[in-house]
């Protein structure tokens, strides 16, 4: 199985795909152990400061020797560029916001997993011509659950994950599996900026419990 498939069984079979940033990396690497400790065994850190590269440099040799068997991704990638930089930095796959056509091809010479962002049919379609397997639905929020429900028959067998405001809640999570995604993006209502100031890793141990939980409740 190539790492691609890999990367995607474990979203799969995860059910949820947590997400964040933070500019300190050695906070970032006992976040990301913390939820390893849980059972999470793929996450995506995400490009929001200029500190992203080297800490997910660092982070990639920690996890290497420390956490067997974790993918470790970059989110909020948005050109050629940054995703070559990312990818030799050690990221494991690459999510985007957007849809683009130059962050496709680097994760297709690399043979790594591309979650684009798409909002539309239009770029649901668009995206689908790179031979997408997983589509990030962004923002979740906004479009809600209903837009998956409408869309998801013109589009047979694609996987999507909707990403931002997904809540640490049963009723929400259960609404978006019911509308037929295959996994969740779970970003600051899982790994709060409080979590992150305040070191509160035993609140994210047992959140990222009750994520794990509720994503199997509702597959
Ligand atoms: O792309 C990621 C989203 O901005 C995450 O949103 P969230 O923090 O509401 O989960």
């Amino acid at each position: 199985m190539s790492k691609k498939e890999k990367v995607l069984d474990a979203i799969l079979s995860q059910g949820m795909l947590p997400l964040f940033f933070y500019e300190d990396a050695e906070v970032s690497l006992e976040i990301i152990r913390t939820m390893y400790n849980a059972g999470v065994r793929v996450i995506e850190y995400t490009n929001r400061g200029i500190e992203a590269l080297s800490n997910l440099y660092s982070i990639k040799q920690r996890v290497s020797v420390d956490m067997p068997g974790l993918y470790l991704g970059i989110g909020t990638i948005k050109t050629g560029l940054e995703a070559e930089a990312f990818v030799d930095a050690g990221a494991d796959f690459i999510v985007s916001p957007i849809i683009d056509s130059e962050v496709a091809l680097v994760a297709n010479n690399y043979d790594l997993l591309y979650i684009p962002g798409c909002m539309t049919p239009t770029e649901i379609h668009v995206a689908q011509q790179y031979n997408t397997r997983l589509i990030k639905i962004f923002p979740a929020n906004i479009l809600g659950p209903a837009f998956i429900s409408s869309i998801r028959e013109l589009f047979p067998g694609q996987l999507f994950i909707p990403t931002g405001g997904v809540e640490l809640e049963a009723a929400n999570i259960a609404e978006w599996f019911r509308a037929g995604v295959c996994a969740v993006g779970m970003g600051s209502k899982l790994i709060s900026r409080n979590v992150l100031d305040n070191r509160l890793y035993s609140q994210l141990y047992n959140d990222t419990l009750k994520a794990l939980e509720l994503v199997q409740l509702s597959k």
